[in-house]
């Protein structure tokens, strides 16, 4: 049995088409113009690659209408037949219109265009498009006018020579109702000058009453001064105009390889991390993106650039950076650019560098943890917080061979001037960044230890007490082991500094989620619980460290009544827990309300015994009412 089979070409709908890539490939209406802009200057390029001297002018007239007018290659009836009327079809990548890789790359060297869709933007502001064009590379060819509409129909017609005597094109748009927010002449003037500010050739924009500006300018970059003050200030203005702030300095940026030109204006006040910075990418001079944070490594959050190059290749709709190779290497080159900056401040500006650091330590730390020259050169410089007050690493290394380093903020405020007075050596760990630069630290400096701070290092580093007093406390602390016990907290009694504060509690993080965990596991049943059982390692426990020069401590140690040195252990515990500043568990809120209560019960208590005695002096009756424990 023979099996029939039929072929057929897709049939496209040719109005959803057009909707699709005008109105939802761009981000916006304004590209409109760009998109203009980018076709004269193609337009031209490819003239001057058959007559290198001719002119090379682009005008916008404003009013009614919109016009695009450029003393291009222009295009004769079979140019618009073949480019213009269908859709894709582009000039600019090969004269058979393929799409092969080395057609592409070669068209790319020399245009900005290359898939043949970017004139359909105009019909996010108009519904019809005239072209009326004289093909240069067919002198004699007649000039042609093509109509196209949004609903993909067009019309052709030809005109006689003298209703346009040079070779070129102009492309008029007659904007439609809700379009002419983008066409208004203060508008086209202002569009013109954001995307072509920064084009090789002649651009000016003209209005209704025949004012005409030019918008082209040299890139600052290229322009000459008289000497590098000048030079810097100039720069300095450009940054102020396009971003609106002086910067702290400026980079200048130079690739030759992919020909790019530019700036990197360094952010005079600090930015989070996290932020990354739009950059204004200009290709062959055209504004491709704004907000093109792909340009620059992460780490490089300090600077915000604008650029000018050949070399990189847009995505289709032309508002970002394709991501390939080449984006990857040149991302490479300009951090090593920034690098060679910093490294050029720290032996030559140290002033300029200290400014720098000051605003951006953030920065500089995220960047050193993965480069150790830039580690090596730049450490001396940063500022830590430690229980020397905040002072560079390398500062406080001499004076600390072993560096102790919190794990969070909270850890580090509360054990900070304990152990200081013991003369330990701690660096807050909590900021992002601090603890894991800390502990690379010995690689770079021999002879220094780091170690995170831990419960038992402290206590370690804490003077041991007499043991007759030990003795003499034994049954208070009895009792505070085994009432804070049930906390996960161990009770020692120590002597250390500051003599006004009556107890510190050694906790970290990871004991705490162990405990977390373990108390999880407890609760849970089936799966679940073996899971986190089976994660389970021996639980750390806290420990709540007694200051036995502290007098309060000294009177709780002498507490024989049950009742009262519950309270009392409840109350310093829940005092520390307090001073630790993290957030309390079920538990402990409750703990808290007990002791706080307790504490109370026995003031009033020794208030009312207080109270019967002096009436009993007075002659009164009876004695103080038996005391219920609590
Ligand atoms: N001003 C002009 N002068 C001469 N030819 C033009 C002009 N504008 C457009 N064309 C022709 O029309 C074709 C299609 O233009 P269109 O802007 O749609 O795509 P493109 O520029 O080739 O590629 P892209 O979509 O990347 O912009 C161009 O390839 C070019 O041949």
């Amino acid at each position: 049995m023979s099996q029939h089979q039929t072929s057929h070409t897709f049939q496209v709908d040719l109005r959803g088409l057009v909707d699709l890539l005008s109105h939802h490939l761009y981000s916006s209406p304004r590209v409109y113009l760009r998109e203009l802009l980018q076709n004269a200057v193609d337009a031209i390029t490819a003239r001057r690659a058959l007559h290198p001297d001719a002119p090379a002018r682009i005008t916008v007239e404003t009013g009614e209408t919109l016009t695009v007018t450029d003393t291009g290659v222009g295009l004769s009836e079979k140019d618009v037949h073949t480019f213009l009327a269908t859709i894709g079809r582009s000039s600019k990548r090969s004269a058979d219109g393929g799409l092969d890789g080395t057609a592409i790359a070669s068209a790319r060297s020399e245009f900005i265009g290359q898939f043949g869709i970017g004139l359909l933007a105009c019909f996010v502001v108009a519904d019809e498009i005239t072209v009326v064009s004289r093909s240069a590379a067919t002198p004699d060819a007649p000039v042609v006018e093509w109509r196209g509409r949004a609903d993909g129909s067009y019309t052709i017609r030809t005109l006689p020579p003298h209703t346009r005597p040079e070779p070129g094109t102009t492309v008029r748009l007659t904007p439609r109702a809700d379009g002419t927010e983008w066409t208004r002449p203060d508008r086209v003037l202002e569009l013109a000058r954001h995307y072509g500010g920064l084009l090789r050739h002649e651009v000016t924009v003209t209005d209704a009453r025949g004012t005409a500006t030019r918008i082209d300018r040299t890139p600052p970059w290229e322009e000459r001064h008289a000497s590098p003050r000048a030079r810097r200030e100039a720069l300095a203005e450009h940054c102020r105009s396009t971003f609106g702030f002086t910067p702290l300095d400026t980079v200048e940026l130079d690739l030759p390889v992919v020909g790019l030109r530019g700036v990197a204006y360094v952010l005079p006040t600090a930015v989070s991390p996290s932020q990354r910075a739009g950059h204004r990418v200009h290709l062959k001079g055209m504004l491709l993106s704004d907000q093109a944070s792909e340009l620059l490594p992460d780490w490089a959050f300090f600077v915000r650039c604008v650029v000018d190059t050949t070399g990189l290749r847009p995505t289709a709709s032309r508002e970002a950076l394709y991501e390939d190779e080449t984006l990857d290497a040149v991302r490479e080159a300009l951090g090593n650019r920034l690098r060679d900056w910093l490294t050029g401040l720290a032996a030559g500006d140290p002033t300029l560098l200290h400014r720098f650091i000051e605003t951006h330590h953030l920065a500089v730390k995220a960047l050193a943890r993965h480069d150790d020259a830039l580690l090596r050169m730049l450490l001396p410089w940063l500022p830590f917080e430690t229980t020397d007050g905040n002072v560079t690493l390398d500062e406080f290394a001499r004076s600390h061979p072993t560096i102790l380093v919190t794990r969070s903020v909270e850890e580090f405020r509360q054990v900070a001037p304990i152990a200081a007075a013991a003369g330990l050596g701690v660096v807050n760990g909590g900021y992002t960044y601090d603890r894991d630069l800390v502990h690379r630290l010995p690689e770079i400096r021999s002879g220094t230890t780091v170690d995170d701070l831990d419960p038992a290092t402290v206590t370690a580093h804490l003077d041991a007490v007499e043991p007759a007093a030990e003795l003499a406390a034994a049954s208070f602390l009895a009792v505070a082991r085994e009432v804070i016990g049930v906390h996960d907290c161990d009770v020692v009694l120590r002597s250390f500094q500051p003599v006004t504060a009556p107890a510190l509690l050694l906790d970290n993080r990871e004991a705490r989620h162990e405990r977390t965990r373990s108390e999880l596991a407890g609760a849970g049943d089936g799966l679940w619980a073996d899971i986190l059982g089976s994660l389970r390692t021996e639980a750390p426990r806290a420990q709540l460290v007694l200051n036995h020069l502290n007098p309060l401590v000294r009177r709780a140690a002498t507490i024989t009544e049950r009742g009262l040195a519950t309270a009392t252990a409840e109350a310093l515990y829940g005092q520390a827990l307090l001073l630790s500043r993290r957030p309390l568990r079920a538990a402990e809120s409750a703990l808290l309300n007990r002791a706080f209560l307790g504490l109370l019960d026995h003031a009033m208590h020794d208030h009312a015994m207080h109270d019967h005695a002096t009436h009993d002096r007075a002659g009164g009756q009876g004695g103080p009412a038996p005391r219920k424990e609590p």
